[in-house]
């Protein structure tokens, strides 16, 4: 199971007003066990701001965007710091990775981001990522790190989210003001009445409270990734989760992951194509295999890569469409040629495959 956990800073200060230490290291175990058990983690992790205020020696609480600008450039090195202290504990390797919305929006960044994710992922390697809040302006903000966790599982193709806050879960009403409130353990769909649930605006804690969680859980689920919210003060509540436990609120998926991504890939304009031949096109065809570039001879640009391209049989039929993962500049110089060739003939290589068959939709 690949899971993206995201810890917000209420989690990481545990009641506190500076990173409780032994909370990390509790995390970080329970992050271990799940690895040790054959998963894969991708952290989402706040508390920069908070980190940049307790090294400052919290100076007054300013909201204003540049001063939460300086608090979390201060403030991330010191955050990754701790995690890689506690990760050695574990005897694990952390990577830092800062995002932007810009980073979702740009097909080139997208890929890009991915690439470094997977690498993560096959080393063993914790990938650790935050927002950019240094370079974000509001532009380019996606604001929130419950939303970025979400786009974060929607990059990784995650099996879950995990969203680990200072509430037991959605309530039916704030329970910090409604104290007969009850929770909610499973929702099936994100309605206007889910919503309703958050409470108006002013209620909310934090960057978001409730609100944000439950437009993470709208975008992961509508891409087929199911959602828990859950309390991060719970032992073990990753393990836990990861072995079906029911604990906190469980948003179900919409859908499934493929059919989701499926319906992403054709409703692309798609004006580029390649020509196959026979082999390449009964592969595809047949077997829903990945497309290498020795199985074409034409190329019919422009397009860049991570674009929707069109595969086109001997006889010019549409087989299938799908995600380019090469340029068609590139693919034209190493079209027909083996995969082992384009690093020599491009000096790099994106992979061996023009379009992977995760990326792709047979016709
Ligand atoms: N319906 C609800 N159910 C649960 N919590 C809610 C609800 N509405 C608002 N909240 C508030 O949301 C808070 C969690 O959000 P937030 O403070 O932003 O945490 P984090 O730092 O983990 O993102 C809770 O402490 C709670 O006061
Ligand atoms: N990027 C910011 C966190 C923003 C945020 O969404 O915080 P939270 O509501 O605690 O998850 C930081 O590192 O401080």
């Amino acid at each position: 199971m690949r899971v993206v956990l995201k810890l917000g800073t209420s989690v990481l200060t545990a009641g506190s007003d500076r990173l409780h230490r032994p909370r990390l290291v509790e995390l970080m175990r329970d992050i271990s066990a799940v690895r040790a058990a054959g998963h894969e983690v991708v952290l989402v992790t706040s508390g920069a701001v908070l980190a940049g205020w307790e090294a400052l020696g919290f100076p007054p609480r300013d909201r204003t965007l540049a001063e939460k600008q300086l608090l979390s450039a201060v403030g991330q090195s010191r955050l990754m710091h701790l995690y890689a202290l506690v990760a050695e504990l574990y005897g694990l390797d952390v990577a830092q990775i800062l995002l932007t919305a810009a980073d979702f929006r740009h097909r080139t960044r997208y890929l890009n981001a991915r690439t470094t994710l997977d690498s993560c992922l096959r080393r063993g390697v914790l990938p650790i990522i935050n927002e950019n809040d240094a370079v974000a302006t509001s532009e380019i903000r996606v604001g929130d790190n419950d939303t970025l966790s979400a786009f974060v599982a929607n990059l990784a193709e995650a099996d879950l989210l995990v969203i680990l806050t200072d509430a037991p879960g959605l309530y039916t009403a704030d329970p910090r003001t409604h104290p007969d409130a009850t929770l909610i353990p499973v929702v099936e769909r994100v309605t206007p009445d889910v919503w309703a649930l958050a409470g108006g605006a002013g209620s909310h804690r934090g960057t978001g409270g409730m609100h944000t969680k439950i437009q993470a859980a709208e975008i992961a689920t509508r891409a087929g990734t199911p959602v828990v919210v859950a309390p991060g003060d719970a032992p073990e509540a990753l393990r836990r989760l990861v072995a079906g436990e029911a604990l906190g609120t469980r948003f179900l998926e919409n859908g499934t992951r493929l059919e989701a991504r499926k319906r992403w890939i054709l409703a692309e304009i798609a004006p580029g194509s390649v020509e196959l031949d026979e082999g390449a096109a009964r592969a595809v065809r047949e077997r829903g295999g990945s497309l290498l570039p020795a199985g074409i001879h034409r190329v019919n640009g422009p397009f860049e890569r991570g674009h929707t391209v069109r595969l086109l049989g001997p006889g010019g039929q549409e087989v299938a469409r799908g995600l380019t993962r090469y340029p068609s500049s590139d693919l034209a110089l190493i079209a027909g040629r083996h995969s082992r060739d384009i690093e020599a003939v491009l000096g790099f290589t994106h992979g061996p495959e023009a379009v992977h068959r995760d990326d792709l939709v047979r016709l």
